[in-house]
């Protein structure tokens, strides 16, 4: 594959020099290129137009919250799910409109809840009976009818790494459709004044490469609902559209996802002679994840004749635990010749005090000298989301590319922030 480059023949991301970038703003950095989130966020929207299918494009803020994201989602007439008060903070900070969010979540606790009503979040997703039932009383203290859609587990097991799975039976998510808890929860939601139930939702799972499991979903959905006798106004399908992270990845275009559920769904609305349902999806990883990438400076080596080379940089999995967590692989580039010839065969480490803390497992590159930039590529999703102070390291600074410009949108974390919240221990001997 052939890399954009300028003159300098360095990596350009949106037209801006990726080696400038890290020393204009130090490494690690989070770099997202803004064109690139805007095209699949309009491509998203774009096949539900040309269907001419009532839709919403609910961007799956879990992969990567920030206020910046945000605002890049409201100003595409986006929406957003949210999993958390603290990503409901952030959405709400960023003047996101509150309307356009969804609040999903397996353990949403009361004052999570009481802040999601009194901010006009506009559908709570309702996972459970105890939710249901904080609900049920935080509306009608504050008068007034909440918008929600039931969570279901559907029963389907997604062919992903089962620590992203979620929409097997053995799952902590959503009401239990096999041994009727779900029915129970719609007999509760319909009947309850401070709720309209909208429709369904269920998430299958995350880094998914084929239609047959959101055909499946959307099929069970539809025929749940007509199974209670019940017209639902909203299906929503969840996210989990993959994408590729190195070769052994063949992502299908986001259209033949969106697609394959539309096409079911006109199907049985046909099939119950009902209106068409409002089509929700929620994708996250396919919005962000190829957009970002995290560019590092290489510092030591390791040879081990025979056995590997390991080249350490200057973060880890602090910033991007996926390869710890689920064996995930990356591409990684040397952003100051990123069409030069590879020479070695090398692991990719961090600077963490732990055998795992790799980022890349095996990847081809010229040769390198301490000082060089290296760009662990699709890193947009899960990664500065998933980022943590271990070994009290500072988390990355995140800067947003466009059309040639570039913007720190969150700024780097200093030694200071990092024990900003420490005490001084005052109990003990003096
Ligand atoms: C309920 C729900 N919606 C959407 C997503 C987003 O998934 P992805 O980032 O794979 O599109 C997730 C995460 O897997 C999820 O749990
Ligand atoms: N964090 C996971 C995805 C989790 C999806 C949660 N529903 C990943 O990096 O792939």
């Amino acid at each position: 594959m052939m890399y954009p480059v300028n003159e300098k023949q360095h990596l350009t991301i949106d037209g801006v020099d990726a080696v400038e970038l890290a020393q204009t703003y130090g490494t690690p950095l989070a770099v997202y290129d803004v064109s690139l989130i805007r095209k699949t966020m309009r491509a998203f929207k774009r096949i539900f137009e040309k269907e001419n299918v009532p839709y919403v494009v609910s961007y799956a803020g879990k992969a990567f919250a920030t206020k910046a994201i945000y605002q890049v989602a409201a100003q595409e007439n986006i929406h957003a799910d949210v999993v958390s008060g603290g990503e409901l903070y952030t959405a709400i900070k960023a003047g996101f409109p509150t309307t356009y969010l969804s609040f999903n979540g397996n353990n949403k606790s009361y004052e999570e809840l009481l802040m999601a009503v009194k901010n006009g979040v506009g559908t709570i997703i309702v996972d459970n009976f105890l939710e249901l039932q904080l609900l049920s009383e935080i509306a009608a203290e504050q008068n007034i009818v909440q918008d929600i859609l039931l969570r279901i587990s559907p029963g389907i097991s997604a062919h992903t790494h089962e620590f992203i799975s979620t929409g097997q039976q053995d799952s902590k998510f959503g009401f239990d459709l096999q041994t009727g808890q779900a029915k129970r929860a719609y007999e509760i939601a319909i009947n309850d004044v401070n709720f309209h139930l909208r429709g369904l939702h269920a998430h299958i799972g995350s880094q998914i490469f084929d239609v047959t499991g959101f055909e499946k979903n959307a099929a069970l959905l539809a025929d749940t609902a007509y199974l209670w006798g019940w017209q639902p106004e909203v299906i929503n399908t969840g996210g989990g559209f993959g994408i590729r992270y190195t070769d052994e990845d063949q992502p299908l275009p986001e259209s033949e996802f969106a697609d394959a559920i539309i096409h079911v769904l006109k199907e049985k609305s046909v099939q119950y002679n009902w209106q068409m349902p409002e089509i929700w999806i929620e994708p996250g990883r396919s919005i962000v994840g190829p957009a970002g990438q995290t560019l590092y400076t290489v510092g030591s080596r390791k040879d081990i004749p025979g056995i590997r080379s390991y080249l350490a940089v200057d973060g880890g999995m602090g910033d991007n635990i996926r390869p710890a967590l689920y064996q995930a692989n990356y591409e990684a580039i040397l952003a100051n010749q990123p069409n030069a010839n590879a020479e070695e065969v090398v692991r990719v480490a961090g600077k963490y005090c732990e055998s795992g803390d790799v980022l890349v497992w095996q990847e081809s590159l010229p040769a390198t000298k301490p000082g060089d930039i290296l760009s662990v590529l699709a890193t947009g999703a899960y990664g500065y989301a998933m980022a943590s102070n271990y070994n009290r390291n500072p988390r990355p600074a995140v800067v947003f590319v466009e059309n040639g410009q570039h913007q720190v949108v969150v700024e780097r974390e200093t030694f200071e922030h990092l024990i900003s919240l420490d005490q001084d221990y005052t109990l003990g001997d003096k």
